[in-house]
């Protein structure tokens, strides 16, 4: 067994687990500016809660897995400082709008509606103080925190301590994600009845 000693994933997830709140009904998410910060509203629940470990979703100073939810785009408005947001990679299926003076990721949309996941913004709950997000569920790209420069002799660590997290480490999404994503490609391609 590898040792999950000293293991760091994320700060909202190293000290053990929240679970979320199924009454929850949102909150406000806040960028790292000490003057003029961005704020977003979100005015519902979070779903499908994760640890991501690619390397275009944002985390915070010394973590190597971001947390990332969705929730519907309907649900979403910038309320403060919205002057501050550009978006990081017109040409990414997720378009990040990120802070120019932070770099915090306030919220990341998905233009293509043919896009699996078309409808849903992904976000970063932990930029609220308001407890009863939903909690992190499983880790995707777990392979990709090798991209950002972490030691692949370190993985086996990694992935022993998302388990004893209860976050099932995968290297793309979770098995009922990954299966929706491919529902969707063969409902366009005539493979599957629409
Ligand atoms: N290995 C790549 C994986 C990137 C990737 O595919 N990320 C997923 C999870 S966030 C995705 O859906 N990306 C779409 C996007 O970045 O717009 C990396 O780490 O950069
Ligand atoms: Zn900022
Ligand atoms: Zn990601």
């Amino acid at each position: 067994m590898a040792s999950t000693d000293g293991v760091k994933i994320h700060p909202a997830v190293d000290n053990g687990i929240k679970g979320g709140n199924p009454g929850f009904a949102g909150g406000t998410l806040t960028c790292k500016c000490a003057t003029n910060p961005v704020k977003v509203r979100v005015g519902a629940q979070t779903a499908h809660n994760h640890v991501c470990g690619c390397t275009k979703c944002w985390k915070p100073e010394g973590a190597i897995f971001s947390m990332v939810a969705v929730v519907s785009r309907d649900a979403v408005q910038v309320v403060e400082n919205g002057d501050k947001l550009h978006v990081v990679n017109k040409d990414a299926p997720i378009q990040r709008y990120a802070c120019r003076d932070c770099g915090t990721h306030m919220y990341g949309r998905i233009e293509n509606k043919d896009h699996p996941f078309y409808g849903l913004d992904f976000v970063h709950t932990e930029l609220s103080t308001e407890e009863g997000w939903s909690a992190p569920e499983f880790a995707a790209f777990v392979s990709s925190v090798i991209e950002s420069g972490v030691d692949p002799s370190r993985m086996d660590g990694i992935r022993a301590r998302l388990r004893e997290l209860g976050l099932e480490p995968y290297d793309a999404l979770s098995p009922p994600l990954m299966d929706a994503i491919a529902t969707h490609v063969a409902k366009r391609s005539g493979a599957l009845a629409a």
